[in-house]
């Protein structure tokens, strides 16, 4: 990959070449939501996890909040779980999450998360209709932006998941992410190889992942493919086929240790 397409969040760096770890908060009420931050900042790996997502959309009543609240507790989380920078998610329903909102209440909300000062980026979903003024508004405020595109169904062939990935660079995101589902071993492969591809090609960091338990192969590999980020849970998944972050670090600190001639 370029050297030069990387992206700091808070003092991370993505797209170095160091896979990202990122854990997901998943809670449906606040308690939960900080017992979950709390278990994340107490995780003995604390210290190896790049960014927390959460994912404001499985609030309970994320749509009845107003901005005030939802920055408060953004700040909550981040402070409870340890100060790691934070990546808020609001994914809607047609992505395969839980927010059912409008276009202009979507990019209410994403605009109302990027303005506060605990949240280091936001997940933008591309393909909806005010992604555009969503992004422009994020990084106006010095956010981070993770464009993202989900298919829950298939895996989409290697030019069509190259094309997504385009379209998102087109946007000016910082970080384009892709998640898609296998039915088969070739899918997951063609989901790496068009991994492989796409770090070459990208100006900006790429985020893939191959979803469900045939995918796992890829959240654990994926970085030796140019995926600069893999997420992995502490408890609940944020969507099939996670692993635990002890799993993953483990494989990433193996892949990490010399191989003899290889490195
Ligand atoms: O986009 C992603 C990736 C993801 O869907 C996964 O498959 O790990 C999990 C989501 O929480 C996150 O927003």
């Amino acid at each position: 990959m370029d050297p030069s397409s990387t992206v700091t969040i808070g003092e991370r760096t993505l797209g170095s070449g160091h896979t990202a770890v990122i854990v997901p908060l998943t809670g449906a009420s606040e308690d939960e939501l900080m017992r979950q931050a709390q278990a994340v900042a107490e995780h003995p790996l604390t210290e190896r996890i790049d960014l927390v997502e959460w994912r404001v959309d499985l609030l309970d009543d994320h749509a009845q909040r107003s901005a005030d609240d939802l920055t408060a507790l953004a700040t909550r989380v981040r402070q409870t779980a340890g100060g790691i920078p934070l990546l808020a998610t609001v994914r809607t329903a047609a992505e395969g999450g839980a927010a059912e909102v409008s276009d202009q209440q979507y990019l209410d909300l994403v605009a109302a998360l990027s303005a506060c000062a605990a949240v280091d980026a936001v997940d933008v979903e591309h393909r909806c209709s005010t992604a555009r003024q969503a992004i422009q508004t994020a990084q106006a405020s010095e956010t981070t932006v993770i464009a993202s595109h989900h298919d829950f169904q298939r895996t989409p062939s290697a030019p069509q998941i190259l094309g997504h990935l385009a379209e998102m660079e087109a946007t000016g995101a910082d970080v384009l992410k892709i998640a898609v589902m296998p039915h088969t071993p070739q899918d997951v492969l063609t989901l790496l190889e068009s991994t492989l591809t796409a770090a070459e090609r990208m100006s900006r960091p790429i985020i893939t992942m191959s979803m469900g338990a045939q995918g796992t192969p890829s959240r654990l590999c994926g970085g030796l493919f140019g995926s600069a980020a893999t997420f992995a849970s502490i408890g609940q998944v944020s969507a099939p086929g996670q692993l635990p972050v002890e799993t993953v670090i483990a494989v990433l600190d193996a892949q990490q240790a010399p191989q003899g001639e290889d490195r």
